[in-house]
């Protein structure tokens, strides 16, 4: 774990070294000034010669000044080096998320994600610029301090130094309590972004249900055991804080004890006590330093223990070593397909179908029959358990995968619009597209009246997922998106029933323009959306119940024209009276 950490410093190790060094050098000269005050002391104090004081008090002044200049770069460079290795990491993160097959999001949270993305890494920055460098340098110092005392009088510094192998014990007793607690708190705000993104997200469902106390107390709930969870690391970062007061005073006043009783024995000078003192003091210090190592150490590995999760995470969907880019006509092969969310319920079993280029096919059937899962594994979202699909002949195994969507276009009934500008969604189909490319998918969209009526025409922001827009213009809004893609094969996934008739026949229209020459997949739940459909197949849990056109599986008179007597029955006997 340690030495994968370390490899995210390689970009930057010019940067660490410099800030490693002034960092070393500062340790250094800290240790410099007791010796100067045992000298001052010592030996120019009974000389009496006050120009060789000022001289020395001068020599350290000019080191403080230096030391000054060493800490500005000390601090900033040395959180350049963290934030650096933060952005690294997070950009590596979401490169990696952005690999991640449906499945992988199937079974995890948006918050949770996001939590990944900002919260953890940020830990992981601190760590990164303080944990190597401080602990280092307080090692140093503590170490170099010892040296020192050992030198100056070894009975004494070896007093002082008893209560150190405490500390230790301490440390490593209080960092195992708090990795175990920081890894819950980070649990607690993931959970907290979950609810946020739900409740906020969700604003209007919320309202529309007038659920708004109901989402209070389901988020005060959150809230509360967040605020425990952090009071717990609390308690352990008191109990940590106090236990290291009480022995860092500890180490102050058996030097005092002591330091007094060897200079009352002549075995210490009084320069020599006064700069024992200062070591000791100086002591503190790196301790205090090891300490808040200690403090930060348990959150940023636990949050690098998060991120390595992820980043090992293997995208079950991954382009194959040979896979090739192909351009395809629409010659779309299902061959005894099985599938299923997990392997013990498979949603689809031994499934074959064959769908010629150009050719419009509408899958029609029970409700969760399989219907959409069976689009879904064309672009490869999910990885099927046996069989194989190919088009044009060749495995989609075997061609890249953003060859294979590159050549889908998909419009659903939930329309996912971004944040941001009409032109940006409509681009979102072809990045780079010119205005009139953009335009005029808009208009073969029929969307260009609207855009025109607009102050700020193709600028005009949507609001976030579009709230500032119709379901109609909403839904024209993404077709547009495919016009501009462009795709030999297109899914509709019941494109058009959220929609009112009216509105829905109108981008019907649009539709039948889409697939014009192009192989098309329709789900469809409103059978009348479909009766021009080249060829009808009926899903059921079994597999492809019937398949046929429209007027031959009405004269079968099997689970279709059952499903078209409901529809229609009624409206066919009134119109036959
Ligand atoms: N992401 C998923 N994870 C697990 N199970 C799923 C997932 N998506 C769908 N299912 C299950 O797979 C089955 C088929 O769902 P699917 O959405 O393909 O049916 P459908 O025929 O399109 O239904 P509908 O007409 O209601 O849209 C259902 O039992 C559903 O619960």
């Amino acid at each position: 774990m340690v030495k994968r950490f370390f490899s995210y410093y390689k970009p930057y190790k010019w940067l660490f070294v410099l800030d490693f060094a002034c960092a070393v050098f500062i340790g250094l000269l800290e240790l410099a000034f007791p010796l100067a005050v045992n000298q001052v002391i010592d030996r120019l104090l009974p000389e009496k010669d006050w120009s060789i004081i000022m001289l020395a008090c001068l020599g350290l002044f000019l080191i403080y000044l230096l030391n000054t200049g060493l800490h500005y770069v000390v601090t900033y460079w040395g959180h350049t080096l963290g934030i650096s290795i933060e952005t690294d990491m997070r950009q590596k993160l979401f490169t990696h998320m952005q690999k991640l097959s449906f499945s992988y999001y199937d079974g995890n949270k948006t918050g949770h994600s996001i939590s990944r993305l900002t919260k953890d890494l940020e830990e992981i920055g601190e760590v990164a610029h303080h944990g190597p460098e401080d602990v280092f340098v307080a090692l140093m110092t503590l170490i170099g301090s010892f040296v020192l005392m050992l030198t100056i009088n070894w009975k004494l510094a070896i007093l002082s130094f008893v209560v150190i192998p405490l500390l230790l014990i301490l440390a490593i007793y209080f960092n195992k309590k708090m990795t175990v607690t920081f890894r819950k708190m980070f649990h607690r705000i993931a959970e907290i972004n979950t609810r946020v993104g739900d409740s906020i997200g969700g604003i209007r469902v919320v309202q529309a249900f007038a659920n708004e106390k109901y989402e209070q107390e389901k988020f005060r709930e959150e809230n509360n055991h967040y605020k425990r969870t952090k009071l717990q690391s609390y308690r352990i970062m008191a109990q940590n804080v106090t236990a290291n007061y009480m022995t860092m005073r500890l180490v102050t006043l058996t030097t005092l004890m002591f330091g007094t009783y060897f200079v009352i024995q002549n075995q210490l000078t009084y320069g020599e006590f006064v700069a024992f003192i200062l070591l000791a003091n100086i002591l503190v210090g790196p301790i205090q330093k090891i300490n808040a190592v200690i403090e930060s150490y348990p959150k940023g590995i636990a949050g690098f223990k998060r991120y390595t999760e992820i980043i090992d995470t293997a995208p079950d969907i991954e382009d194959a070593h040979h896979a090739i880019h192909k351009d395809v006509k629409g010659a779309i092969q299902y061959r005894n397909v099985t599938f299923g969310y997990d392997e013990w319920s498979p949603v689809l079993q031994d499934v074959s179908l064959g769908i010629r280029p150009g050719e419009t096919v509408a899958f029609v059937g029970p409700s969760g029959a399989g219907k959409t899962t069976l689009c879904s594994l064309l672009p490869r979202f999910y990885e099927i358990q046996h069989g194989q699909i190919s088009m044009d002949g060749t495995n989609i195994k075997d061609m890249k995968l953003e060859s294979l969507r590159s050549q889908i276009g998909i419009v659903q009934q939930d329309v996912f619009l971004f944040s941001g500008t009409i032109r940006e969604n409509i681009e979102y189909g072809k990045l780079g597209a010119s205005d009139e490319e953009i335009l005029q998918a808009a208009k073969r969209a029929r969307l260009d009246d609207f855009i025109a009526d607009q102050p700020h025409g193709l600028d005009t922001i949507i609001g976030e997922r579009g709230t500032r827009l119709s379901g109609g213009q909403k839904q024209r809004l993404a077709i547009a998106r495919i016009f501009l893609k462009n795709p030999p094969v297109l899914i509709l996934d019941e494109a058009t029933s959220a929609l009112d008739t009216q509105t829905e026949q109108a981008i019907q229209k649009s539709l039948d323009e889409l697939t014009e020459g192009r192989t098309t997949l329709v789900i469809a739940h409103r059978l009348a959306t479909i009766k021009n459909a080249d060829r009808i197949m009926v899903v059921t849990k079994n597999g492809i119940a019937e398949e046929g056109s429209h007027e031959q599986l009405l004269k079968q008179g099997g689970l279709y024209s059952k499903l078209h007597q409901s529809q229609f029955g009624h409206q066919e006997l009134v119109l036959g009276n």
